[in-house]
């Protein structure tokens, strides 16, 4: 892997602890999606090793939230601008690991370097307030004050800009720091510590615990006193779960969990933007996001051709090793996440849908899956119901606006929504009755830096990226002054 890289250096495969990095006393594989090989042996910390981690960030507090704005802005700054420097290398590693394809994995390094600008600019801007007092000789002040210690949990589809949209926003409001990144897609973490050390970020301020077991580490972060803030990225089922272990600390949280985005296409819409819209929100990262369109509403005066215009556009998808020019479409992070495409498939199948273009069979051999359009679909499908997590687009027909408002709201998750619609009173009709902390109006693509990312119902609490962002680490303190 190494002899890949500009620079050699940027391959990790030892935890990072306090500034020191930490060989572990065993070492677990990372493999590459797309053909099995192994691309590095990375150290496995105990959960004795992770809390030694959690006592460098408690150490490193002090000093790093007593530095001045700028003094963090100025560090924040240089670490997304080397990520940018080292964009193709920390793509390199961030494709042999996770499987997108290059010019995806590029563009994740640009959308992850984005919150450490962004947050380099929000750390200066973290405003208290005076109110006028209650009784003559009292004033009122409003302090922000940073929550201490952070830690975060976060999958492998996104794992550069997933633990970025949680670092930048923690170490701008004076927060340290302990990541435990997904045990399949550890290295961008690794490498992203090493580039923070080169950017100046002191030890301890921001560590990363690798080990395969999710569980016990997870359970020493929700334990553990010193730890005040977890933010975790991932399902919906394992958010419950560290909510559960989290509440005997009233620990603060951030969730943003699993999606069931609809992609609503209306009479009036812009076919051919709608079309656009629809292969950018549903086969990104080969429809392994948590905003990918899951379900497809296709109006009935459109229906047909939009199908068509669609189906046209997909079958010009490359599916291939990421790391091959002119692929669209990678692979599946692992079996199981193609056995749940498959079943899908086979369920939607069995309940009447069918694959344009004819067949029954989408596999492209080993994780790889063709970039497929379903017809006929229909809301007891269990693609109806969960994230298919792959590059499978079931088209579902409606009739009226109030009929596809109910159907797309009809799930437990509230992350994404996509609608496409010229009529400006539908527009602001559909956008305020949709049930979701995001809606996209004739785009398919809505994630920035700036904007505030998060769900509700079951897809999270909180949200990043945005002026919103930096307040998940921070505290108000009232305080009340007699004159
Ligand atoms: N809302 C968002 O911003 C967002 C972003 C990306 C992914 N996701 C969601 O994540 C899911 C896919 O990612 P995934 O398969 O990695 O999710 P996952 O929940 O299985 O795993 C997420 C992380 O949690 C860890 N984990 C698993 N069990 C744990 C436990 N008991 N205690 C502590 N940690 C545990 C995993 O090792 C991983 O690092 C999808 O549901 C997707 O929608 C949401
Ligand atoms: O899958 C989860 C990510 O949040 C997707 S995005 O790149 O932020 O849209």
């Amino acid at each position: 892997m190494k002899d890949l890289l500009q620079d050699p250096g940027l391959l990790r495969t030892d935890a990072y602890v306090n500034g020191d990095w930490l060989p572990g006393t065993s070492r677990s594989e990372v493999v590459n999606p797309a053909t099995d090989a192994v691309v590095a042996d990375v150290a496995e910390l105990t959960r004795v090793e992770a809390a030694r981690g959690i006592e460098a960030a408690r150490d490193a507090f002090p000093d790093w939230s007593a530095m001045t704005a700028k003094e963090r802005s100025d560090i924040l700054r240089r670490w997304a601008d080397l990520m940018l420097d080292h964009a193709d290398d920390l793509a390199t590693i961030l494709t042999a690991e996770m499987g997108k394809p290059l010019a995806e994995a590029r563009g994740e390094i640009g959308y992850g370097a984005s919150f450490f600008h962004w947050f380099a600019e929000e750390a200066r801007r973290v405003y208290g307030d005076t109110i006028p007092g209650h009784q003559r000789d009292k004033r009122i002040l409003v302090l922000k004050q940073p929550i201490g210690v952070a830690a975060s949990i976060t999958p492998w589809n996104f794992p550069n800009a997933m633990i970025a949209r949680k670092v930048a926003p923690a170490l701008a409001a004076g927060c340290t720091f302990v990541a435990r990144p997904s045990e399949l897609t550890p290295l961008s973490a690794l490498a992203m510590a090493e580039l923070g050390e080169r950017a100046g970020v002191p030890p301890g301020v921001f560590n990363v615990v690798t080990s395969t077991d999710a569980a016990a580490i997870g359970q020493e972060f929700c334990d553990n006193p010193i730890v005040r803030k977890l933010s975790f990225t991932g399902s919906t089922r394992v958010g419950q779960i560290l909510m559960a272990q989290a509440a005997p600390q009233i620990m603060k949280l951030s969730l943003e969990l699993g999606g069931n985005a609809p992609f609503i296409v209306f009479d009036d819409a812009d076919l051919d933007a709608a079309v656009d819209g629809a292969v950018n929100a549903k086969f990104r990262n080969a429809g392994q996001t948590c905003v990918c369109a899951n379900r497809i509403f296709a109006q009935a005066g459109i229906h047909d051709e939009f199908v068509a215009r669609l189906s046209d556009r997909v079958r010009t998808l490359k599916t291939g090793d990421g790391s091959e020019p002119g692929v669209d479409i990678g692979p599946m992070i692992t079996d199981a996440a193609v056995e749940k495409v498959q079943a899908h498939l086979a369920d939607a199948l069995g309940k009447g849908a069918s694959i344009v273009g004819g067949g029954t069979d989408i596999s492209q051999g080993g994780r790889f899956l063709k970039p497929t359009v379903l017809t006929g679909a229909t809301g007891d499908m269990r693609l109806a119901r969960e994230e298919t997590f792959g590059p499978l687009a079931p088209v579902f027909r409606f009739d009226t606006e109030a009929e596809a408002i109910s159907m797309a709201n009809d799930t437990e998750f509230g992350l994404a929504a996509y609608f496409y619609a010229r009529d400006i009173s539908r527009v602001y009709r559909v956008m305020e009755r949709l049930e979701y902390g995001m809606v996209g109006v004739n785009t398919g693509l809505i994630s920035a830096a700036e904007a505030p990312f998060g769900g509700v119902k079951m897809s999270g609490l909180g949200r990043e990226g945005s002026a919103y962002g930096i307040d998940e680490y921070l505290e108000l303190k009232y305080a009340c002054l007699s004159v």
